[in-house]
C-alpha cells in the first residue's frame, strides 16, 4: 500500500486534516467522562440543579462539537480517498492499455479487470478507513489509559492489560488474514473470467445445451471463492467476540476492585462511573481496530497484485522514431526470414517467411486453420516481436518506429471485429477524428455498408449498443472495414475480416477496395480462394511455414497445398480462371 502513496500528492492537505479532526473528536470524548464524574461528585452529592444543568449543557456542546468535526474529518477522508482511487485506478488502465498482447496474456485478461474494478475500491477503502481512524484509534485507547491513571492506577492498570491483551489478538489476526484475501481475489479472477466467457459465449452455451455443465462449473467457482470467504469471515467472527470478551474481563476486574474502593473511599462513584466509560470507549475503539485491521489485509493484499501489474515492464520497447510513408521503390510490407513462437508455445507458428510486397500492390494469405495467416497479421501490426528476422512496413524496421506511428500507417479488420457503445459515426471516427461525414460515408460505400447505415433511422447517428450487439455479425464486420478504411493505412490488413458476408457482397467488396484504395498496399488473409486468387501475390502457408508463394497460375502449377485448398473449393474451370 506504502507503494501507492504517490497517489496522494497534491492531497497532502486532507492527509493532515482528516486525521486531526478526527483525533480533535477523540480528545472531545475523553473529556466527556471526566464532567460526567463532576456531575455525579458534586452537582448530585450536593444537590446543585445549577451545576447539573450548567454542565449538562458542556455534556451537550461536547456532543455537537464532536458530531460536526466527525463530519468534517469524513468529508476530508472520502475525499482524499476518492482522488486516490480515480487516479490510481486511471493509471492502472492506462498501464494495462501500453502493455503488449503477450504480457497481457501473461497477467491474465480477467484477472487485469478484477485489479482495475475491485483490487483499486478495496484499497481505496482500505485509504478512507485508514485515515478516519489512524490518529483516532491510539488517541482514544492510549487517552483512555492515561486518563484511568489519572483517576486512579490500580484500575487503569485493569484497563492497560486488558488492551494490551486484545491488541495481541488483533495483530495475529492480522498475520492470519492477510494471505488469505490475496487467494480469495485470486478467486474473484476466476468468477470475472467465468462470466466473462458464459455471457460473451451465452448463444453457443444454448445452442449445445450446455447451461448445465456450465452453471456447475460456475457454481463450482464461485462456491471456492465462498469456502474462502466464509473461513476468513470465521476467523475475523472470532476475533470481535474475543475482543469484548478481554475487555470486558477487564472491565468486571475494574467494578471489583472500584467497588471496594468505593466502598473504604479510595474512589468517589463519579471517578467509578469515569472510569467505566473509559473502558466502553477502548473496547469501541478495539473493535474499530479490528475492522480496521481487517480493511487493511485486504487493501494490502490488493495493492500487491495492483503493484504487480504496474511492475510489469513491457517486453516491447517502443520505437522512436515516426513511422515512415510509403515511397516509391520502397516495400511497403517486407518480411525478411521471420520466424515467431508464442510465449511459452513448444514449436515456431511462423518459420522463415520471406516476402515482399510494393506500395499499391496486393497479398493474399491463405493456409489451412491454424497456418499462422492471423500470426503474420499480428507481426505487421507489432502485437508480438518476431523471434527471428524482421518485419518492416514502408521501409522502417516495426521495432524502430512509435506503435502509433504504426498504427497509424497500418490499419488492420479482424474476424470478429469489436464496435464499441456510441453511434455508427461514432466508431467510424475511431479511424480519423476530424473526418466529416462526407469521409465517413465515402468509406461507407467502399465497405459495402451504405445498406446497414441505410437500415437505421438516424444513418451515421444511429446508436450502436455495446459491443455493437444491435448489429449482425456481417454488418459489424462491414461498418469496422469502414472504420479502418477511414483512417486510409498505407498497409490495410484484412485478417477474415468478410468471412461473414456472402459471396457476392464479398466480390463487391473486393472490386470496391481496389476501384478507391488504389496506393494501398492490401494484404487478405482468408480461407477462402474467391478472395485471393486475384491478388498479385498469394502466401500459401501450411504449419506455419510457406508452402508457396506467387500469382495464382503460378501456385496452380507449382504448389501442391494451393492446388489442394483449390480444388476443394472450386472447380477445375473455376480455379484457372
Ligand atoms: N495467443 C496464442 N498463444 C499461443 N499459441 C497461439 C496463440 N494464438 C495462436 N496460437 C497458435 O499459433 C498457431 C497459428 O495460429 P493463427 O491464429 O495464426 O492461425 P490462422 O492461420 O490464423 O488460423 P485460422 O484460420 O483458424 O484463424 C496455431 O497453432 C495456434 O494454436
Amino acid at each position: 500500500m506504502f507503494k501507492l502513496r504517490r497517489y496522494l500528492r497534491g492531497h497532502y492537505l486532507e492527509c493532515v486534516l482528516a486525521p486531526t479532526f478526527k483525533g480533535l473528536e477523540a480528545i472531545l470524548q475523553l473529556i466527556a467522562p471526566l464532567v460526567m464524574a463532576q456531575i455525579i461528585d458534586v452537582g448530585i452529592a450536593n444537590r446543585d440543579a445549577g451545576f447539573v444543568v450548567s454542565h449538562g449543557a458542556v455534556l451537550a456542546a461536547i456532543a455537537l462539537v464532536c458530531y460536526v468535526v466527525a463530519i468534517v474529518a469524513q468529508y476530508y477522508s472520502s475525499k482524499l480517498a476518492s482522488h486516490f482511487g480515480t487516479g490510481l485506478r486511471n493509471d492502472l488502465f492506462r498501464h494495462v492499455l501500453s502493455l503488449p498482447r503477450e504480457d497481457v496474456d501473461a497477467l491474465g485478461r480477467a484477472s487485469l479487470v478484477t485489479r482495475i474494478t475491485n483490487d483499486t475500491q478495496q484499497a481505496q477503502d482500505g485509504l478512507n478507513m485508514f485515515f478516519r481512524l489512524i490518529l483516532r484509534i491510539p488517541f482514544v485507547l492510549v487517552g483512555s489509559v492515561v486518563s484511568a491513571f489519572l483517576v486512579d492506577g490500580w484500575e487503569a492498570a485493569c484497563l492497560l492489560a486488558s488492551s494490551v491483551v486484545a491488541v495481541g489478538l488483533i495483530l495475529a489476526f492480522m498475520c492470519v488474514t492477510t494471505g488469505r484475501y490475496r487467494k480469495i481475489q485470486q478467486g474473484l479472477d476466476e468468477v470475472t473470467l467465468k462470466t466473462a466467457e458464459n455471457l460473451e459465449g451465452a448463444r453457443v452455451l444454448r445452442a449445445f445445451r450446455q447451461e448445465g455443465a456450465e452453471k456447475d462449473t460456475f457454481a463450482q467457482v464461485a462456491g471456492g471463492v465462498r469456502d474462502m470467504q466464509v473461513g476468513t469471515g470465521d476467523i475475523s467472527g472470532v476475533v470481535n467476540p474475543l475482543t469484548y470478551a478481554v475487555v470486558n474481563f477487564g472491565l468486571i476486574a475494574l467494578l471489583w476492585v472500584g467497588g471496594l474502593q468505593v466502598d473504604v473511599g479510595g474512589l468517589t462513584q463519579g471517578q467509578l462511573v469515569a472510569l467505566v466509560s473509559y473502558v466502553s470507549q477502548a473496547l469501541i475503539e478495539l473493535l474499530k481496530l479490528t475492522n480496521l485491521i481487517t480493511m487493511l489485509a485486504k487493501a494490502s493484499a490488493c495493492a500487491r497484485r495492483i503493484n504487480d501489474v504496474f511492475a510489469t515492464v513491457p517486453s516491447q520497447v517502443d520505437g522512436t522514431k515516426e513511422a515512415p510513408s510509403p515511397a516509391e521503390g520502397t516495400p511497403a510490407v517486407e518480411l525478411d526470414d521471420v520466424s515467431f513462437a508464442y510465449p511459452g508455445a513448444s514449436g515456431d507458428s511462423l518459420s522463415h517467411v520471406s516476402l515482399r510486397v510494393m506500395p499499391g500492390a496486393t497479398l493474399g494469405v491463405i493456409g489451412g486453420t491454424g497456418a499462422g495467416k492471423s500470426t503474420l497479421a499480428a507481426l505487421l501490426m507489432r502485437f508480438y516481436d518476431a523471434t527471428g528476422g524482421t518485419v518492416r512496413v514502408n521501409g522502417a524496421d516495426v521495432r524502430a518506429v512509435t506503435r502509433q506511428s504504426l498504427r497509424r500507417q497500418v490499419g488492420i479488420v479482424e474476424q470478429n471485429p469489436q464496435l464499441f457503445g456510441g453511434t455508427i459515426a461514432s466508431n467510424l471516427r475511431w479511424g480519423a477524428q476530424d473526418a466529416g461525414d462526407d469521409d465517413l460515408m465515402s468509406a461507407v460505400e467502399t465497405a459495402q455498408a451504405a445498406d446497414v447505415v441505410a437500415s437505421k433511422d438516424e444513418g451515421l447517428g444511429s446508436r450502436v449498443e455495446q459491443f455493437g450487439r444491435n448489429y449482425s455479425g456481417g454488418q459489424r464486420q462491414r461498418l469496422a472495414i469502414a472504420r479502418t478504411l477511414v483512417r486510409r493505412p498505407s498497409v490495410l490488413i484484412l485478417d477474415d475480416a468478410a468471412s461473414a458476408l456472402d459471396f457476392a457482397t464479398d466480390a463487391a467488396l473486393r472490386r470496391a477496395i481496389r476501384r478507391d484504395c488504389a496506393g494501398t498496399c492490401v494484404v487478405t488473409i482468408s480461407q477462402r480462394v474467391a478472395a485471393v486468387r486475384s491478388c498479385d501475390q498469394i502466401l500459401v502457408l501450411d504449419g506455419g511455414a510457406v508452402a508457396g508463394l506467387g500469382t495464382n497460375e503460378e501456385l496452380l502449377t507449382g504448389c501442391e497445398v494451393y492446388k489442394e485448398i483449390c480444388e476443394s473449393q472450386l472447380t477445375s474451370e473455376e480455379a484457372g480462371r
